[in-house]
């Protein structure tokens, strides 16, 4: 842990988050969701475990990976455009419906967001989930109010890994290169910040797949946010 905020000396300034799988598990509907798409294009169920590590490229990647079975959905038979895009609005309908139903708050979170509020950062929300999903989920969760910014999959033109909906998160919260940082849950997260130049905190309880969350190359990797008090 030494390694850790070779930037304290500015921070807190601005603290951007990850929204699924790093302070919400939003695992429970997101399957549901994905499993009422499969049911209607009439293919088997997943379970909620397997969904999870779809999570986080945002939600087109979400339903490749759900219709092919697997993360690599490119190495599968090629997709349908049409189907992937009926599926895609079927996905999206039914989420829309359970988004936060059987959701919940990661322990470490609210104390976690307390503390930076104390201490004066400003925080902002950026996730690969469209936008229009944000504030029904933060709501639900009792964590709107810690958030000024929003960020989505689809508020611009690009998503994480790009660096851009960091940037823009940033700008809009007074934040700098050298009072950011970015806190999430996978690849995407990690990319994104060193894609735009600022530091990475990783939690391990989240929905990363792939290379094991300690080889990210996230400047530090915590098993709770409370482990940064
Ligand atoms: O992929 C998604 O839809 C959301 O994932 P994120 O909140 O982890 O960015
Ligand atoms: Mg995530």
């Amino acid at each position: 842990m030494e390694a850790r905020f070779t930037f304290t000396h500015q921070w807190p300034g601005v603290a951007l988050f990850d929204l699924d799988g790093t302070l919400v598990d939003s695992a429970p509907d997101v399957a549901a969701a994905v499993n009422h798409m499969l049911e209607t294009f009439d293919r088997k169920p997943v379970d909620a475990e397997k969904v999870s590590h779809w999570v986080g490229n945002g939600s087109e990647e979400l339903v490749r990976r759900a219709l092919t079975g697997r993360v690599d959905w490119r190495a599968a038979e090629p997709l349908d455009d049409a189907l992937v895009n009926d599926a895609l609005n079927h996905y999206l309908n039914s989420y829309e419906e359970l988004n936060g139903a059987h959701s919940t708050v990661y322990e470490g979170v609210e104390p976690f967001l307390r503390h930076l509020h104390e201490q004066g950062c400003r925080m902002g929300v950026v996730t690969n989930k469209p936008e229009r999903f944000i504030s029904p989920l933060l709501e639900q969760m009792g964590l709107e109010h810690w958030f000024d910014r929003a960020v989505g999959g689809d508020t611009l033109a690009v998503r994480k890994p790009d660096a851009g909906p960091l940037l823009l998160a940033m700008h809009a919260l007074g934040g700098n290169l050298g009072n950011t940082v970015m806190i999430g849950d996978s690849a995407a997260d990690v990319e994104a910040a060193r894609n735009a130049g600022l530091p990475s905190v990783i939690v391990r309880y989240g929905y990363n797949f792939g290379a094991p969350v300690d080889d990210l190359g996230a400047d530090v990797v915590v098993d709770s946010l409370t482990e940064l008090l």
